[in-house]
């Protein structure tokens, strides 16, 4: 019956650290989402494409939804909150090795006032028993009913889950199951975009988000996410040879000085590992010029929020 071709975006929705990275990254096969250790790190919305025999899938890896704190906070809250008026299906991952909280009921709430279908994501599931899941998916089940007769849920789908699939992103289980879904969600559709196009984010963006991952990767908890990082120039030269100059904004005299290390050690280090990655990812050789500022309390400056891309 399915055999028309079908095409449109999926929302990857979820609290921070339950592995919505992680998952693109391995139904999509290559690095270019960034990953880390620490929660948030997943500011822009880099969008993935997939492109299947029978569909191609549109993926907004959107940043994890939470309260705002500051304005950094509001615009990636409404960068997801408009992901999901835009998208044709939505993917909500939780973590099975966490119990359900405040974070999962504030999307929940956000959920049931759309009319999209949305598959409930049960990821991690490599790290429980297998018997521990059910009472997981009854859980959230519940607890999704419970939000959406509270709310009054307007919208026009049941206050249930189009689908619940337990994955484990890292494994990889169960994602051909997560790809049949998928496919009865979408639309029938034309191939939107070729077939070897893997992102449609700007290179620049891409290969800034690589180092800002290699630089909170570096600094473990020392500088915390205050850091931002800008491709200021990124040249091909007459050799294929790409030079890149790129700066790492932090709010702190203290922190340029832990990114820079003694001697520039650290910086060297950040540096080099970047370079490996870049140069997987562009394929050619890289000259990297990374360079280190202060500017303070960049997080409350619109302007500066959309010089560095946070435009949305
Ligand atoms: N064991 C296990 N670990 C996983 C799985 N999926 C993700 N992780 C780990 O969970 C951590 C967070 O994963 P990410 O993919 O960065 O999470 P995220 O939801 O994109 O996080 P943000 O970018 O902060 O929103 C990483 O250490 C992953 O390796 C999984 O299926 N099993």
């Amino acid at each position: 019956m399915n055999n028309k071709y079908k095409s449109g975006f999926a929302a990857v929705i979820g609290r921070p650290n339950v592995g919505k990275s992680t998952l693109i990254n391995s139904l999509i096969g290559q690095k270019i989402v960034i990953m880390s250790d620490k929660p948030q790190t997943t500011r822009n919305k880099i969008t993935c494409v997939m492109t299947e025999e029978n569909m191609q899938v549109v993926f907004i890896d959107t940043p994890g939804i939470h309260k705002p704190m500051h304005k950094l906070g509001e615009h990636m809250v409404n960068a997801a909150q408009n992901t999901l008026k835009e998208v044709d299906v939505i993917l909500f991952v939780i973590d099975a090795t966490e119990k359900i909280g405040g974070g999962e009921r504030y999307i929940m709430k956000q959920l049931q006032a759309t009319n999209k279908p949305i598959i409930l994501l049960i990821n991690k599931i490599d790290l429980l028993d297998k018997g521990r899941i059910l009472p997981i998916i009854a859980a959230y089940q519940a607890e999704y009913k419970k939000i959406c007769e509270e709310e009054g849920s307007k919208s026009k789908t049941s206050n249930k889950f189009s689908t619940v699939i337990p994955i484990s992103a890292k494994e990889k289980d169960n994602l051909p199951e997560l790809l049949k879904e998928l496919n009865t969600a979408l639309p029938e559709g034309p191939q939107y975009f070729p077939e070897d196009m893997v992102t449609d984010q700007p290179e620049r963006l891409i290969v800034a988000e690589l180092i800002r991952e290699k630089v909170l990767l570096s600094t473990r908890d020392e500088v915390p996410h205050a850091i931002a990082v800008d491709v200021e120039e990124m040249t091909t030269r007459q050799n294929k040879d790409v030079y890149i100059r790129a700066t790492i904004y932090v709010e702190r005299d203290s922190q340029k000085r832990i990114v820079i290390g003694a001697k520039g050690s650290l910086l060297k280090q950040i540096g080099a590992s970047s370079r490996a990655d870049i140069q997987n990812l562009l394929g050619s050789k890289i000259y990297l010029d990374l360079w280190v500022k202060v500017k303070k309390d960049w997080r409350d400056r619109e302007r500066l929020l959309k010089e560095l891309g946070f435009n949305d």
